[in-house]
């Protein structure tokens, strides 16, 4: 939640005059050759609180005088490939006015105009850099063609147009970072950052921030990759591992290849979880923080929670499979049961003049209409860019996690929602 600036100062000039309260003990306990460390610590921790509310003060202010509106022309500066799958991309703003601060672990939204596609495509990409004054950078991981080779649209593919279409000097259409799946660079607690293959992206913002903050809160950062033909960014992980006490970065391969040695190429084999996080960690006792393919991201959720980790301090990017997400909203403090979606609804697309029965083998309504051929916009897939919304034109929907985005009366976002009735929606 963010705090208002009159807040910001109520709690500024309390923390002020704590302080000085405090200094004018101490300095009596002084006068009498009395040093308590107690005091120096209460004074040194209302100093930290001081500096936080400042600094926090200062990147919202920034971000409001800084942030736009729906799309700004941005330049590609620099296209780098990472792998052979993977690319970076450096944005930089076409109209060269600075950028807002955005927080480590937030996503950009791209209006793409793909080969194939009549209209405007919206696709999400995380954030792989801290946040800088002069680019934003994204690295994406090329998709893989569908198994079955009569569904392989290339030209639909917006990873594979990144790849293969988008060059240096070419303008894109970016909207303004955003997205919950963030660090809190203003507190000072131990975190473990995870990253599954490209899940890296979001995480790797993270502990660049912490590192270029000169913070020197502890940090654990594992990246599960199979082997070093998917080790991305290694001589920069390897340079902070180096160079920074409090960062330690340890990589873990799934499947070596006979040339990987272990100690030189990785660190540890296997997959990442909580059973080696017991054998690496001095504890549980951190902030977990990760993002990697969906069975991952579940066995991490669970791994986590039977290790006695709470809930409140695991972390995990919303694009997410909905499993990990129901299971978030069915453990809610009130014990409120996940939604559920029975199945025998009928399902009408009025504009694609198609009626279909929900038969309950998709997550959700945008994933039923994808599959059935129905053309839906769709974005970040986590209820928080506010691309797939679509007016409801009869009946309801049941949510499986709160919508980020703002959602209109009669409306729903079909990318995290499920019917609750038969229902008949604008599509
Ligand atoms: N901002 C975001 O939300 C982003 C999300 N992503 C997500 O990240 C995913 C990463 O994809 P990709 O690079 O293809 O990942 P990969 O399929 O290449 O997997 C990466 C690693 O994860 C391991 N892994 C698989 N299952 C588990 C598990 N249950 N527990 C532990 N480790 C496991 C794999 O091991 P093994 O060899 O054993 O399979 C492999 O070593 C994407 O599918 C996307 O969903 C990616 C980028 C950004």
């Amino acid at each position: 939640m963010e705090l208002g600036a009159v807040n910001y100062v109520a709690i500024a000039v309390l923390a002020l005059m704590g302080l000085y309260v405090l200094s004018l003990i101490y300095n009596n306990f002084r006068a009498a050759g009395v040093t308590d460390r107690g005091i120096q610590a209460e004074i040194a921790y209302l100093r930290e609180r001081v500096d936080r509310i400042k600094a926090a003060r200062e990147f919202d202010k920034q971000k409001n005088e800084l942030s736009w509106n729906g799309v700004r022309k941005f330049r590609v500066e620099r296209k780098n490939p990472e792998n052979k799958d993977i690319c970076s991309f450096y944005l930089r703003p076409h109209d060269e006015r600075p950028l807002p601060p955005f927080e480590p672990g937030q996503y950009l939204t791209f209006k793409l105009n793909l080969p194939s596609g009549k209209k405007v495509t919206t696709r999400c990409y995380s954030l792989s850099d801290s946040p800088k004054s002069e680019y934003y950078r994204v690295s994406i991981k090329r998709n893989p063609p569908p198994k079955d080779p009569a569904k392989a649209d290339v030209g639909k593919s917006s990873s594979n147009y990144f790849h293969d279409h988008v060059n240096e000097g070419d303008i894109l259409d970016v909207q303004a970072p955003n997205g919950d799946f963030f660090l809190d660079m203003h507190r000072q607690t131990p975190v473990v950052l995870i990253g599954g293959g490209i899940g890296i992206t979001p995480v790797l913002s993270m502990l660049n921030a912490i590192v270029e903050s000169g913070s020197k809160r502890e940090t654990w950062f594992f990246l599960g990759v199979r082997n070093s033909a998917e080790h991305v960014f290694r001589e920069h992980l390897e340079r902070l591992d180096r160079e920074n006490e409090n960062v330690h970065v340890r990589i873990v391969y799934s499947k070596p290849d006979d040339n990987d040695e272990q100690g030189r190429d990785y660190h540890l084999e296997g997959r990442v979880g909580a059973d080696l996080f017991r054998e690496v960690l001095p504890s549980n006792n951190y902030d977990y923080y990760f993002c990697g393919p969906p069975p991952m991201m579940e066995s991490l959720f669970h791994g986590l929670r039977e290790w006695d980790v709470p809930e409140s301090r695991i972390h995990f990017e919303a694009f997410g499979p909905a499993t990990v997400k129901s299971k978030k909203t069915a453990d809610t403090e009130d014990g409120a049961a996940a939604p559920v979606s029975g199945s025998g609804f009928k399902l009408k697309f009025t504009r694609s003049e198609k009626e279909l029965v929900w038969d309950g083998s998709a997550d959700t309504i945008l994933e039923f209409a994808e599959a059935n051929d129905i053309d839906m916009d769709s974005g970040c897939r986590a209820g928080a860019c506010g691309t797939c919304i679509t007016a409801v034109l009869a009946g309801e929907v049941n949510y499986a996690t709160e919508p980020s985005a703002d959602v209109d009366k009669g409306s729903c976002l079909t990318c995290i929602s499920v019917p609750k009735t038969d229902m008949e929606l604008d599509a």
